[in-house]
């Protein structure tokens, strides 16, 4: 199993789909999930209960999806500002020995650029992406056991990059 993690608009749907296709498994995405099971966008659960009751449904997901089928498994971006999601990324090595969560990196100006001011990613909307984006680094730090660059790649070459990361833990 393949876990993506990183801040909004790093690729993790883009190139976990690429991956999946290489590595001949199943494809499965936090935010599709909860969206199916919500019968509800992500700007709707956003809007009628807050952030806070989505990273509840998110975690169940999360949850889900860790112990589910072998697959390539994109998170959204904010799944690690929740402690008991955090807690199931740090366990997963464990609980299912070669399973790998990797971090794909990008910086902030870089993330706006790649998604607009699209209107179904909420956290856009938020004054203080920047503090948001500061503070969720250090928790994906701690759970990926492997880190990707994105600046200057395209969602294949980072693809490529996750393949090769394996060794080493880092692609540099
Ligand atoms: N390496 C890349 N270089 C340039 N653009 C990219 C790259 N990876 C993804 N993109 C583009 O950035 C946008 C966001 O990508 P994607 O939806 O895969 O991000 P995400 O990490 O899944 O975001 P979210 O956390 O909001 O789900 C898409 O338009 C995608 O085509
Ligand atoms: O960064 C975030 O907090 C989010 C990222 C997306 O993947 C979605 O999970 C949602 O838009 C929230
Ligand atoms: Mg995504």
């Amino acid at each position: 199993m393949i876990v993506l993690v990183g801040f909004l608009g790093a690729g993790k749907t883009t190139v976990g789909r690429l991956l999946a296709a290489r590595l001949d498994l199943p494809f499965r995405d936090a935010d599709h999930v909860l969206v199916e099971r919500q019968g509800r966008s992500v700007a709707e659960v956003f809007a009628a209960d807050g952030e806070a009751a989505f990273r509840t449904l998110e975690h169940e997901v999360v949850d889900d999806l860790l112990a589910g089928e072998d697959a390539v498994v994109a998170l959204g971006g904010g799944a690690v500002e929740h402690p008991g999601t955090q807690r199931s990324l740090a366990a997963l090595p464990v609980r299912r020995p070669g399973a790998e969560v990797v971090l794909l990196e990008v910086d902030l100006a870089e993330a706006r650029a790649r998604v607009g001011d699209d209107p179904g990613r909420p956290m856009l909307a938020r004054p203080d992406l920047a503090a948001v984006h500061a503070r969720r680094l250090p928790s994906f730090a701690r759970v990926a056991s492997r880190v990707v660059a994105t600046a200057g790649r395209s969602p294949a070459e980072v693809a490529d990059a996750v393949l090769r990361a394996g060794e080493t833990g880092r692609d540099a």
